[in-house]
């Protein structure tokens, strides 16, 4: 099982950025860099045991094809599937103490506050046995990204941007027929909105940092998947030959189960 590092973050003085110098410096993966700053000795021997997880974001406009990819990857890769979307809908139909905050801003095509689908996602991470995570839907903005590192303490590894036509968003959204709140023309318009000025940053920071895989999301679901596959594909091969290849950017924090 990948348990959060940052769950020990009380114990460590640095914030996160200064975190992430320190992992450059040293070369060390997350979980390792964590280990050597803990105080407790106890912690200290589990969290040597940790393992970096390998995180890709998936991100894409409203109807872009997201989950319907993410499902192709979790069948060919047996990656671990969590959708910030599902996560929050969830909430909505356990009718928790959020649900009813969370089902007006999906309503109005609005981001639920960042702590609130953080800590969803760092539940569902602590608890899986998986290493190896695909987070759809997710950061939906920079504070959202910012909150990520902050209480996750990971980067993704990968992370895929199915771009798609508005039109092309537009009829596949209301064709969906899953009874879902937000489908409808009014939300919809005000999702694409919120999509531009609010997840655009988002995509372009990992652009920035060479992180990004722009997948044309037009085209039959397999089409699609064809651009995927040779993403995820050198993972697998170097999780087989359990070398690391440094020139890869998958191999970089290569992870096993
Ligand atoms: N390549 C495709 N061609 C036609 N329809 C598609 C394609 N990919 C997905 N769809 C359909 O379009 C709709 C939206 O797809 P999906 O739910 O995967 O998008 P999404 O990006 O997860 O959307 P959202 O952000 O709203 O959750 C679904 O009904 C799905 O079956
Ligand atoms: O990180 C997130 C993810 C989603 N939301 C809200 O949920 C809806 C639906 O999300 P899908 O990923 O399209 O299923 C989205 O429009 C937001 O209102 C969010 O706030 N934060
Ligand atoms: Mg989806």
């Amino acid at each position: 099982m990948w348990r959060r590092v940052a769950s020990l973050s009380p114990m460590i003085s640095s914030s996160s950025r200064s975190l992430s110098l320190n992992q450059a410096a040293s070369g060390l993966k997350v979980g390792e860099s964590f280990a050597t700053e803990i105080i407790n000795p106890d912690e200290r021997v589990l969290a040597s045991k940790e393992k970096a997880p390998f995180i890709t974001f998936v991100l894409g406009g409203p109807g872009s094809g997201k989950g319907t990819q993410c499902e192709k990857i979790v069948e060919t890769f047996g990656l671990t599937h969590l959708s910030a979307g599902d996560l929050l809908r969830r909430e909505i139909s356990l009718n928790t103490k959020n649900g009813a905050m969370i089902l007006n801003l999906i309503k109005d095509g609005k981001i639920v506050p960042s702590e609130v689908t953080v800590k969803l996602i760092q539940k569902e991470l602590e608890s899986s046995d998986s290493c190896k995570f695909l987070i759809d839907g997710f950061p939906r903005t920079e504070e959202n990204r910012v909150a990520f590192e902050r209480i996750i303490g990971a980067d993704p590894n990968v992370v895929l941007f199915f771009d798609c036509p508005e039109e092309e968003m537009v009829k596949r959204v209301l064709n969906r027929n899953q009874g879902r709140v937000d489908d409808n023309i009014t939300t919809m318009k005000k999702r694409l909105k919120i999509f531009e000025a609010l997840n655009r940053p988002v995509i372009e920071y990992y652009k920035n940092k060479g992180k990004l895989y722009t997948i044309n999301a037009v085209g039959t679901v397999d089409d699609i998947f064809q651009q995927v596959l040779p993403i995820f594909t050198p993972f697998e091969q170097l999780k087989q030959s359990r070398h690391v290849n440094s020139k890869s950017p998958l191999g970089s924090n290569l992870v096993e189960n």
